[in-house]
């Protein structure tokens, strides 16, 4: 069967959008990465290296970057969004009148809109009502993936004929893609793990043991399928590649910026203090204040978020959340999937 070649645009330059726009062009599609400032794609085109991003990495020659959006949107058949969920509604703005109607769009963005508790799929339904819309994610550290490490995804979309074209752009030796027709567990399993890997790189940092470290993932698959099951979302989605997968990267390998800004808390510093020794993107941080406000207000049991949230923003003793925790009402083992919540 002969391969469809893709003229693919991706944007957002950073780790991930720099990973994606990899892989397609070693599939040998036409790939054009748009990062903002031409300094950087300059750069990128001549040392064929993403330097702040993904230092000491060969980009394929395909790979070409553009600060220029519209170049990079024109003739595109498949747009692939990795733009940190705090600016996507601005690019989405800006780039509105530059993609074509019908053009298949994927968001790989794992976080949620402020305004309105929106995920990146809803917000592209509603600024380019004219696209067709996808969601990638799974357990994707993107430094692996241009290390050519063996790993799996999922493409999820209500539009089957989007997922194949997606496994075609994207699968290779070293990537598997799955596909989902549940975009929306799919997706908010994407953003809901960050915030359990901010937990669980703080637990580490406190040198808690292995039997924690189980423990507090196992419950946090439990407050993410809880939660995702009162927002209408399938819960069996989360035993897959985009839920329990991805928790269990985020919340084990310490190249996850989550689980490092979980860490430099745990060690005391600030939140503000870790985010900004990162210097890059820890989706988490806003994903926690956003699901423990909506938690409170809708009464949905989410004592690790709500703890969190707390220890990170209201300065309470981690001790106090770890405490209240423990000595709790008794409660059920899997109690998302048997209804006894
Ligand atoms: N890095 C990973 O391993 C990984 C894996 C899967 C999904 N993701 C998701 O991908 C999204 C992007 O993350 P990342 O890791 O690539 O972030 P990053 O911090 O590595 O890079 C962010 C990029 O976004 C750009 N950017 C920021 N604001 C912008 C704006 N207003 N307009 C245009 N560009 C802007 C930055 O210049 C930078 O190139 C996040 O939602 C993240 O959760 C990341
Ligand atoms: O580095 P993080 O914490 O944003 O995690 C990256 C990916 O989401 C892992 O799948």
């Amino acid at each position: 069967m002969t391969q469809l070649k893709e003229t693919a645009a991706v944007l957002g330059g950073g780790s991930f959008g720099t990973a994606v726009a990899s892989i397609l062009a070693e599939n040998g599609h036409q790939v054009r990465l748009w990062v903002r400032d031409p300094e950087t794609a300059a750069a990128i085109n001549k040392d064929r290296e993403n330097s702040r991003y993904l230092p000491g990495t060969v980009l394929p020659d395909g790979v070409e970057a553009s600060e220029d959006l519209i170049h990079c949107l024109s003739g595109a058949t498949l747009v692939f969004m990795a733009i940190p969920s705090k600016a996507f509604i601005d690019v989405l703005r800006q780039a509105r009148d530059h993609v074509a109607a019908g053009t298949m769009v994927v968001s790989c963005t794992k976080g949620i809109a402020a305004d309105g508790f929106l995920l990146m799929s809803q917000l592209l339904a509603r600024e380019w009502p004219h696209t067709q819309v996808g969601v990638l994610s799974g357990p994707n550290l993107a430094r692996e993936i241009v290390e050519k490490k063996f790993a799996g995804t999922v493409i999820a979309s209500t539009h089957p004929e989007l997922c194949t074209r997606v496994q075609h752009a994207l699968s290779c030796p070293y990537f598997r893609v799955y596909d989902s027709s549940d975009p929306y567990g799919v997706e908010l399993g994407g953003a809901l793990k960050n915030i359990y890997a901010i937990a669980t790189g703080m637990a580490d940092a406190l040198d808690v043991g292995d039997n924690t470290r189980a423990f507090l993932i196992t419950r946090s698959l439990a407050e993410i399928s809880r939660f995702s099951a009162r927002m209408g979302a399938n819960p069996m989605t989360f035993l897959g590649l985009a839920g329990v997968g991805d928790l269990i990267v985020t919340c084990s390998s310490n190249l996850s910026r989550n689980y490092q800004v979980g860490y430099l808390v745990g060690q005391g510093n600030t939140v503000e203090q870790a985010v900004a020794s990162l210097g890059q993107t820890a989706e988490g941080v806003n994903t926690v204040k956003l699901v423990a406000e909506r938690a409170r207000s809708e009464g949905i049991y989410m004592p690790l978020a709500t703890g969190l949230y707390d220890i990170l923003f209201h300065q309470r003793p981690i001790i106090d959340v770890v405490t209240a925790l423990m000595q709790g009402d008794h409660n059920h083992d899997v109690d998302f999937m048997t209804g006894l919540s």
